[in-house]
Order: C-alpha cells, then sequence, then structure tokens
C-alpha cells in the first residue's frame, strides 16, 4: 500500500502534532546519545600510544578495504549515516580568554568549555568514507588522542593528496573548546570530535613549533617542501589536479617564505575565485595591484581577478571603478557592461522574460540576474510571527522579487574528484526524509562559503533555523560592509555555527530542478510563510526565483506562497506541514476543510483519485462513462459541507480538477460523436472547474451577443485575482477557446484565448509569443 495511505489510515481524525513523528528506532537513538551524555564526566586514563597507532593502522586498513569493496560493487563509497538534529557543537569563547589543556587531563563526556588543546598530527588524514576526517594526534607531553573531524567543507571532496596538504604529519593545531566522547555505538576508545571547522586554529608549518614536543615524531613520511619556488610548484600541481583549496596553501607558504609575493598572492586569487571565495580572492588581487610593481601582463591578471571577484560579490557599482585601470581593454569593457546590466535590473526590475521563460525550459540552464526587490518589507505580523508584506499596493502579475539564491548546488558541481561518501541522514524526529548525500554536500558548499563571507554567514543566522534552534537573528542581518582582508586561509573568519546552518538549510533550502539534484538557499524568498490560498505564486527560473502577485493587494498585506500543492488534499497537506515544516496550516481552506467530517474528506480524496485514475485510461469512451464521471463528481461536491464556500470564497480544488478530468473526458467524446451538446457541456463544465480554481467567471455566455456589460470587459473572468492552480485554469481556457472555435464562436473564442494569455503573462511576465511556444503541447 501507498506509505500515505497507510499513514492517513492510521491517522484519521487524530491530531497530528510534532511528537507523531518520533518512531521508536529514532527515541531509541535519541535516548541513546542522551544517555552517552548523561554519564558522569570522568577521565578515562592514559592511551598506550603503541596500542593507538596499531589501531589507527588498522582503521586505516579497515577503511580502505571497505572503500575498494564498495567501489568494485559498484556503490558510491562506504553507506554512512549521520543523525541531524543532536547537538552539534562549536566554540565561541574569544581567543585571549581561553586556558590550555592537555590530552591527559580531558575528561569523557565532556566539552571542555574556555579551554584549548594544542596537539600536532602523528599520521597522515584517513577520510572515512563518510563526513569526517580522522586524525591522530598527539600533545607536548606525548600523549595520544584519536580527532574525528566532521563538516570540515574545503577537504570534503578532496584528494588524499589534498587532505595530507592541509593535515601534513606533524602539522600543528589547536582545537577550541575540545569535546571529548566516547559514543557506545562508534568505537573502542574515546575520540576528539570536532563538528565545526572554526574550532580548528592550524599553526603554520613554516614556523618552528614554540611548544617542546616531548617525543620525536618518529616518521618515514618525508617532510614537506621547505623553499618558496618547491611551494610554487606544488601550488601550480594542485591547480592543474583542481585542488583549489590546497593550492590556495601552498602559496600561502609561498608568501608566508616571501617568494615572488605578489605573483603568489595573484596565483591564490585565482584558486580563491575557484573555491567561491570572493572576498579573498578581491584582497589578494588588490593588494597585489596596490603593490605598483606588476609588469603590464600581471596587472591585467590582477584587474581580471579583482572584477571577477567584486562581481561574484554583487558590487556591481564597484566594478566600474576597477574597470578604470585598464579602460580599454575589450575584457573589462565586457565586463563593465554585464555589471552596469545587473545594476539596472536592481533598480528597474526590467528582465527579458521572454528569453528567460524559453531558455528555462532546459533544465541546464542558469540565468545571471542583478536581485531585484520589489514593494517587499519583513514584519513581525499580528500572530508574534515574522513574514512579508508589500509596502504598497500592487497590481495581479506584479514582480514582488527576482532574486539570486544566496548559495546553490548542482549534482554535477563539487565533484571535482572521486567522492566517496554514501551518505544517509537521519533527522531527528523525522526519520531519514529522503535526504541524504546531496543535502549535505549542499550544506557542506555553505559551510564553505561561510568559511570567508560573514556577511552571508550573518544573513543565514537571521533565517529561521527550525524549532529546536535558537530565536534567528533579527533580519535584515547587521550591514557588514566589508569582510576583514583575508589573515590565513587555513581557519575560517569566525565561528561556523554547523546546527544552526543545518536548521536554516532544512526548513528554507528549495529543491531547484529535480533533473539536476540542484538546491537553492534564497534570502528573502525565505521569509514568506505558507498559504494554501496565496496572495503569491513563486516560480525558479535558471537557478532564481521569482515571487509574484496573484491578486490585487493593498500596502500591508502579507505575501504567501503554497509550501506544497495547495490542491493536494488537506490530510495528505497536514501532514506533511507538520512532518517538514512543523506548522498546522490554519488559512481559510484548511480550516474549511477541518470543518468537514473525516469520512467525507477520506471519500472525497478517494473520489478525487478516482476520477483522476479513470482520466488516465483512455477506454470507456461512451455515454455510460461519461455518466458515470459526472456522478462520481456529484459525489465528490456533496463531501463539501455547507460552510465550505463561505469559508474559502468559494474555492474547491479538488472539485476543480474532478471537472476539469470530466470536461477532458467530454471532449474526447465529443470528438468521437462530434455531439454539439456535448461541447457545451465541455465548456459550462470548465467554466465551473475555473469558479472552483478561484477564478471569477463573468461571462457564462455561450452564444448569441455578449452579454450586457460585459462587452467591453477586457476578459471573460475577473483578472484582478488569479488562482495558484494557474496551469489548470491557463488549460481550461484554452480548452474553452478551441471549443468556441468548433462551435463557430470566434469572438469567443479569441476572448477566452487571451484570457489564457493573460493569466500567463500575469504569473510570468511573457508575452504572446512566448504564451504560445510554452503552451505548444495545449495549443
Ligand atoms: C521558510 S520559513 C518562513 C518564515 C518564518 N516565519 C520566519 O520567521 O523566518 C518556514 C517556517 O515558517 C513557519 N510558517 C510558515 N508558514 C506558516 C503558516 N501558514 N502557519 C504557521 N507557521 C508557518 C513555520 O515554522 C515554517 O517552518
Amino acid at each position: 500500500m501507498d506509505p500515505m495511505e497507510k499513514l492517513l489510515r492510521e491517522y484519521g481524525d487524530k491530531e497530528i502534532t510534532k511528537e507523531s513523528f518520533w518512531e521508536p528506532e529514532l527515541a531509541a537513538l535519541k535516548a541513546q546519545t542522551e544517555h552517552d551524555w548523561s554519564i558522569a564526566p570522568s577521565n578515562p586514563g592514559r592511551i598506550d600510544k603503541e596500542d593507538f597507532l596499531h589501531f589507527f593502522d588498522e582503521k586505516v586498513k579497515d577503511i580502505n578495504r571497505s572503500l575498494l569493496e564498495s567501489k568494485q560493487r559498484g556503490r558510491n563509497g562506504i553507506e554512512y549515516t549521520t543523525i541531524i538534529g543532536l547537538p552539534q557543537k562549536f566554540a565561541t569563547v574569544a581567543l585571549r580568554e581561553w586556558k590550555p589543556i592537555t590530552i591527559f587531563d580531558m575528561k569523557v563526556p565532556m566539552t571542555h568549555k574556555g579551554y584549548c588543546l594544542a596537539v600536532r598530527t602523528i599520521r597522515r588524514p584517513l577520510y572515512d568514507g563518510g563526513a569526517a576526517l580522522l586524525l591522530a594526534v598527539e600533545d607536548s607531553a606525548g600523549d595520544v588522542a584519536y580527532l574525528k573531524l566532521f563538516n570540515y567543507a574545503p577537504l570534503i571532496d578532496a584528494t588524499n593528496k589534498e587532505r595530507e596538504a592541509v593535515y601534513p604529519v606533524g602539522q600543528v593545531l589547536v582545537i577550541r573548546e575540545p569535546t571529548y566522547v566516547f559514543e557506545s555505538r562508534d568505537l573502542s576508545i574515546p575520540f576528539i570530535k570536532v563538528e565545526s571547522p572554526s574550532d580548528i586554529i592550524l599553526f603554520d608549518m613554516n614556523q618552528k613549533s614554540a611548544l617542546p614536543w616531548k617525543s620525536d615524531l618518529n616518521t618515514s613520511i618525508p617532510p614537506g617542501p621547505s623553499t618558496g619556488e618547491a611551494w610554487r610548484a606544488e601550488g601550480l600541481k594542485s591547480f592543474k589536479a583542481k585542488g583549489w583549496f590546497s593550492c590556495a596553501i601552498h602559496f600561502t607558504n609561498c608568501i608566508r617564505l616571501g617568494y615572488e609575493i605578489q605573483v603568489s598572492r595573484l596565483n591564490r586569487s585565482e584558486a580563491y575565485l575557484r573555491l567561491g571565495w570572493y572576498n579573498y580572492a578581491y584582497h589578494d588581487s588588490k593588494d597585489a595591484l596596490d603593490s605598483g610593481t606588476l609588469s603590464a601582463d600581471l596587472k591585467r591578471k590582477a584587474v581580471m581577478r579583482m572584477i571577477k571577484a567584486q562581481y561574484g560579490l554583487g558590487k556591481y557599482r564597484d566594478i566600474l571603478e576597477t574597470a578604470k585601470e585598464l579602460p580599454n581593454d575589450m575584457d573589462v569593457v565586457e565586463w563593465s557592461a554585464k555589471a552596469s546590466r545587473r545594476m539596472e535590473e536592481q533598480t528597474t526590475g526590467n528582465f527579458d522574460w521572454d528569453s528567460i521563460l524559453v531558455q528555462s525550459q532546459n533544465p541546464s540552464y542558469s540565468i545571471d540576474i542583478g536581485n531585484f526587490t520589489g514593494p517587499v518589507e519583513v514584519k513581525t505580523g499580528r500572530d508574534g510571527s515574522r513574514g512579508t508584506f508589500v509596502t504598497r499596493d500592487v497590481e495581479a502579475g506584479e514582480l514582488l522579487m527576482f532574486h539570486k539564491p544566496l548559495c546553490s548546488w548542482k549534482s554535477s558541481e563539487n565533484l571535482t574528484h572521486d567522492l566517496q561518501v554514501g551518505l544517509r541522514r537521519i533527522f531527528l524526529p523525522l526519520g531519514a526524509a529522503a535526504e541524504g548525500r546531496d543535502s549535505y554536500l549542499f550544506l557542506c558548499k555553505i559551510i564553505q562559503s561561510c568559511w570567508e563571507n560573514r556577511k552571508l554567514y550573518q544573513t543565514i543566522l537571521s533565517l529561521y533555523g527550525g524549532e529546536h534552534a535558537r530565536k534567528p537573528n533579527t533580519y535584515p542581518p547587521p550591514l557588514i560592509t566589508d569582510d576583514p582582508p583575508l589573515m590565513d586561509p587555513l581557519t575560517p573568519e569566525g565561528d561556523i555555527d554547523v546546527e544552526y546552518i543545518d536548521g536554516v538549510v532544512n526548513a528554507n533550502a528549495f529543491l531547484l530542478s529535480y533533473e539536476l539534484r540542484e538546491r537553492g538557499l534564497f534570502e528573502l524568498a525565505s521569509l514568506i510563510n505558507h498559504s494554501c490560498l496565496p496572495s503569491a505564486c513563486r516560480e525558479f527560473f535558471g537557478g532564481c526565483i521569482s515571487v509574484r502577485a496573484l491578486r490585487n493587494m493593498k500596502k500591508g498585506e502579507e505575501i504567501t506562497v503554497p509550501y506544497l500543492l495547495a490542491s493536494e488534499s488537506y490530510d495528505e497537506k497536514r501532514y506533511r506541514f507538520m512532518r517538514t515544516w512543523r506548522f498546522k496550516c490554519a488559512c481559510p481552506l484548511c480550516e474549511a476543510d477541518s470543518k468537514d467530517s473525516v469520512a467525507d474528506r477520506e471519500k472525497r480524496r478517494a473520489l478525487s483519485k478516482e476520477i483522476q485514475r479513470n482520466a488516465l485510461i483512455s477506454g470507456g469512451l461512451d455515454r455510460k462513462g461519461l455518466e458515470r464521471t459526472r456522478k462520481l463528481c456529484e459525489d465528490l461536491k456533496a463531501t463539501y459541507g455547507d460552510s465550505h464556500s463561505t469559508i474559502t470564497g468559494g474555492v474547491k480544488y479538488e472539485l476543480a480538477k474532478a471537472l476539469l478530468y470530466y470536461a477532458d473526458f467530454v471532449d474526447r467524446l465529443a470528438r468521437s460523436t462530434r455531439g454539439i451538446d456535448l461541447k457545451k457541456l465541455s465548456i459550462t463544465s470548465r467554466m465551473d472547474s475555473l469558479a472552483f480554481f478561484g477564478l471569477k467567471v463573468l461571462d457564462r455566455s455561450m452564444s448569441g451577443p455578449l452579454p450586457d456589460g460585459t462587452q467591453e470587459l477586457a476578459a471573460p473572468v475577473d483578472m484582478s485575482s488569479i488562482s495558484i492552480e494557474y496551469d489548470s485554469c491557463i488549460f481550461n481556457m484554452l480548452r474553452i477557446s478551441k471549443t468556441f472555435t468548433d462551435l463557430k464562436q470566434n469572438t469567443r473564442a479569441k476572448r477566452w484565448l487571451d484570457a489564457a494569455v493573460h493569466v500567463g503573462k500575469l504569473y510570468n511576465g511573457g508575452g504572446r509569443q512566448t504564451f504560445m511556444t510554452l503552451n505548444k503541447s495545449y495549443l
């Protein structure tokens, strides 16, 4: 049985609450973790170094064996499970307030608040095939520990070589507020668990460590390069291998050693551009340019990189300034023109919708735009929750926003190397929630972007982070004019709260393209609340989000969009709202539906499905079959209570859809029998369908002169409010138009075709020609 059917049968008329989702297996998992943390902290005692190294080396063999086996079986890495919804720690204490701690002094289980632990690596890093990097470390007293580094985004999709470039043997690192745990479902020895990359501070390998290490490193692994020239060679090799992070590190070493500083900066800025680290790229290219020592060729490189970085940061106006450095360069002129276009789009909201709409028929189309925000503000509504509101009266079809994502990810991206993540993510308390490796890689991409982009990080902190997260920061986030210049690419610019980012992604990210498994997180659109009778519609074009008014709105009205197909049944929706977004929808449609009995709702759901199923079967094309379908529609209509229409203004989506299917049936029969009565029946059924979708039909006449009062009207339907089910409405209108043509009612046919084109324009901004192209199959 369909899992949804099973669930709905189980729930019946029971309230669905947040607690409904705690399945025994998940509850046990959570209880286990709580138990792990409830044990009184104690000192685990000294770990024997020999035993430990043996353990680590065996672990390396184990993992390599599993990876090989999984590859031989054609699988993508070891199947790992991570649990989302348990606290993930990150340190916040300022550097000057830290107190040092040693491995021997640490307790299990415990987060050592206010302490820092300095260690160095004693083995090559090991990737566990899932979400963690494993390190064997020792402190200056010679005590050893096992370190698991989670969410270390720039190394998630890395080669062993790149991991070693960041964590070579002997690398000194400081762990902020180390958490020492013993997870009973995991290892036989305790380990230091690091969940945020900002909890690790890496030290310069070129400087002699100030710590008096008790033991020799005692390793056969040759030390890394010691000259700038040798680092440069490493940097170029990494660049070729698309190891952008290690490339940036190698050129950082060149800079530290004073080797060709400006050239190294320029090389590093190119690596940063590839990483999407535009702040760093900007500062490096600017520093190189400001040095005044560059040859003409290098100056051009510096200017181009600076412009690309400014473009990535959306600082279009600054590009025009930078361009003054090389006013006659063709590429510079082109980028300036691009920047000017983006600025114009930001202020006017003028986009070439016809081209956007046609091109976005191709799933891999991606578009570059200047974010346009119309008359929209974020406010706290009457019920105390935040939402978006219009700041003046707007008309149906008006563009409210057209935005690029803050961050996006698609499956073709990021996989520079042979990524071996076979990750399963279990969301507590929601179960696996069909999310896995893709959502994790998207999270990593965001963590990586926050690494150097504090503006982005602050924006994310101002978005809703889920029911267990602390309250979001106020929106809009505080203005950060500029990110500070880079000190060191190895350490993020500030604290990164991975748990909060994960919560934001879960509550706000969109699946932009099913085919490309593309995901995106948007800024303002994340603050729009849901309604099944929404005031706006959202669409994705080339990876960007557009939001348009569906009806005329008065200043101060809330902008709402449907999170799910609004026309789904009430019971499916209430389940899915609670499961994914954790709220109970209180819109008029849900209110009206909830007043109908469960038996009526279930009957409605079953009838809807039956009518839909019948519509897909081409057989039974006779009057008897038609009568059967009509009866099913009548029965469906009877499932709505008397007050339903009063509350919703007449919207009955399921009935509207049923009538659309019924009219299709009528059309097919009319085609085979050429019956005029059937053609008229098709038109009236479609008009009824439109009305139940929420459109006001102003002219229901079938023949003769147009009724009084409607001649001057632009359309046979009221265009001040269109339905969220615009696709179905457009389809109905086109079919009405076609049937009027068959009936030789050409004036009416044209009016209905114009109406369809107009609805198309209201919801996507395209013109007549584009409408014809997009609706070729209907037409
Ligand atoms: C994408 S956010 C929308 C903005 C959010 N209200 C905020 O303060 O940032 C989604 C969350 O908003 C809340 N929400 C959205 N629509 C709602 C509605 N119709 N009723 C109650 N809560 C809603 C839910 O908590 C949901 O998980």
